[in-house]
């Protein structure tokens, strides 16, 4: 199986230019989430997120994605709490999304498919002082995952909505501030699924707690045709490529256990 060889060819989106296996990938991400085959785990505590609207710096398209990124010099915007034993920074949160409504996240519960998740990346400031380390290290980082529903407007996200027709190109970036990333959880965070995982963009390093949220959001359909009118390219490009099904393709579970923090 995929899991036993020593290199994994990691189905890679065809907009990638990163590398096609991934050593060792035993521990990839995004997967399914067989919810009658999660173990609930009593030990597993509440999230904590204390996160300063402050730290919020800039808004930008990556060719992948749009980040927002903050400010992670200081232990301002953090995660506690959960599966996680340490303290974590928040270091950007950005989504990934489909051309249509029937697709578009990147983890599913029991096949089920969502319009579009949101990813809040952390890294630990207990044992790393830079991003950059801890994304090479087992316990270096940890992701907040949060599906997307079509429904109704999210009034909260519509000003990072309204941020992104400045940024429709490839490496365009807009300063971004006041935003509270915690207005994107759902309003129960003590119900959640966790495994060890990768992140799902190179350099796919298998560092990941994640935190895959049991609630949803709801945001509009209008909401989400902004994110799909962002494009993949560069202005200087001749062709231009709508931004969408920015995910990856399902990993193997190589036997891994989703624990759950709910019954
Ligand atoms: C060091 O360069 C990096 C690039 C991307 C990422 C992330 C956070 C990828 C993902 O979200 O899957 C981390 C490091
Ligand atoms: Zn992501």
């Amino acid at each position: 199986t995929a899991c036993s060889s020593k290199y994994v060819l990691s189905q890679m989106h065809p907009m990638w230019q990163g590398p096609l296996a991934v050593p060792g990938g035993d521990r990839q991400s995004p997967i399914d989430i067989v919810v009658r085959k999660s173990v609930f785990d009593s030990e597993l505590k509440p999230l904590v997120t204390d996160y300063d609207p402050h730290t919020c710096q800039q808004i930008w398209n990556n060719g992948y994605s749009f980040l927002v990124e903050y400010d992670d010099t200081t232990d301002k915007s953090t995660l506690r709490g959960g599966p996680l034993r340490d303290k974590f920074r928040l270091c950007q949160f950005h989504f990934h999304w489909g051309e249509s409504n029937a697709w578009g996240s990147e983890h599913t519960v029991d096949r089920r498919l969502f319009p579009a998740e949101l990813h809040l990346v952390h890294w630990n400031s207990d044992k790393y002082s830079l991003f950059e380390e801890a994304v090479m290290e087992e316990n270096g980082l940890a992701v907040i995952g949060v599906f997307l529903k079509v429904g109704k407007r999210h009034e909260g996200l519509q000003k990072l909505v309204d941020a992104l027709p400045a940024i429709r190109h490839k490496d365009s970036v807009v300063e971004f501030n006041r935003f509270d990333p915690a207005c994107l959880l759902p309003v129960n965070t003590d119900d959640y699924w966790t495994y060890h995982g990768s992140l799902t963009t190179p350099p796919l390093t298998e560092s990941v707690s994640w935190i895959v949220m049991k609630q949803h959001i709801e945001v509009s359909h209008d909401q989400l045709a902004v994110f799909r009118s962002l494009l993949f390219t560069s202005a200087e490009e001749d062709v231009q490529k709508s931004m969408v099904n920015n995910f990856r393709v399902q990993q193997s579970p190589c036997g891994r256990t989703v624990r759950s923090s709910f019954t």
